[in-house]
């Protein structure tokens, strides 16, 4: 049987994981969220039709599972007053970044059973990917769970070291930015050469979309050979790779990924 489920913050993450749990077929109706602002609270009821709160610790003493969706600095401030509840037999799992297990056992205390995770936006869609990693002592039931709720928004990956969370974050949970921010430079190169926005946006969904499903689809196949395959001797895909090499991608992508985990790092320090 499906658990209650009480999203602590319900902002875009939140939102995202929602929607796909709901459209999975997990029941809406165990599904509370609690969150500050009126305006989301109402567009997650009328949309998905989920149970929603201003009051934290009531959403929080109705479910058994509490998930923490607030921003990793909001973290300890919000905990605070949910560490008072009896939380024996419940089950918290973060999606923070840069928080670590050690402090959320702090801020909560130690009769709830964690669970770190990193999910992804793409979890609206069901097409998300969650890390996830619990301290020893949390029991395989619980650890079922976690991955039952992950993966009805997209694929789960279970960490055996609590630092591999901030490789997830790099790989999966900040990565659809930077896939954003190269189809929004190819718009903005399409539409200097005059192609229409709305003409550069379809082109550029589909090229993404479709070189993701071959990626998907041939996995015996290398994204270099992928990329081989779209790239004639001497023509035009190959003198466009050639000025990304030369302009130094791999080393942006290295330096942008490298950055990502180093503030991971110093934000667990900082929450
Ligand atoms: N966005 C991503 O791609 C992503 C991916 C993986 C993990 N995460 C993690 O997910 C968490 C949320 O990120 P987000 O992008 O979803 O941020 P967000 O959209 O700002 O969501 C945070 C939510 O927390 C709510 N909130 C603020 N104070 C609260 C309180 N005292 N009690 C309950 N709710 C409160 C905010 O409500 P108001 O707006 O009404 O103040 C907001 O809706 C972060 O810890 C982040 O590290 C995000
Ligand atoms: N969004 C959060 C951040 O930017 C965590 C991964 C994606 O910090």
């Amino acid at each position: 049987m499906s658990r209650t489920v009480a999203f602590i913050g319900a902002g875009n993450m939140a939102r995202s994981i929602i929607s796909g749990l709901v459209a999975s077929g997990y029941p809406a109706a165990q599904i509370i969220a609690a969150n500050p602002s009126q305006g989301k609270l109402d567009a997650l009821a009328s949309e998905f039709g989920v149970q929603t709160t201003n009051d934290n610790l009531a959403a929080c003493e109705q479910a058994e599972v509490i998930v923490l969706g607030v921003k990793p600095q909001l973290m300890a401030q919000v905990c605070a007053p949910i560490a008072e509840l009896d939380l024996s037999g419940k089950l918290a799992l973060s999606i923070a970044a840069g928080v670590t297990c050690d402090s959320l056992q702090s801020y909560l205390g130690s009769d709830v059973a964690l669970v770190r995770t990193m999910p992804n936006t793409p979890s609206l869609l069901g097409l998300g990917l969650t890390g996830l990693y619990a301290p020893a002592g949390v029991s395989q039931v619980d650890r079922d769970f976690a991955t039952e709720l992950m993966a009805a928004v997209g694929e789960t990956l279970w960490l055996e070291q609590e630092a591999q969370i901030d490789q997830v974050i790099a790989c999966a949970g900040s990565s659809p930015a930077y896939f954003f921010l190269f189809m929004e430079a190819m718009e903005q190169a399409a539409e200097k050469m005059g192609v229409t926005q709305a003409d550069a946006r379809l082109m550029i969904q589909q090229a993404a979309l479709g070189a993701a499903e071959m990626v998907k689809h041939n996995p015996q196949l290398s994204l270099a050979e992928l990329r081989a395959q779209v790239t004639s001797k001497g023509g035009t895909t190959a003198k466009a790779i050639e000025t990304f090499e030369q302009q130094g991608l791999r080393n942006s992508v290295a330096d942008a990924m490298n950055a990502a985990v180093e503030r991971a790092q110093q934000m667990a320090k900082e929450f």
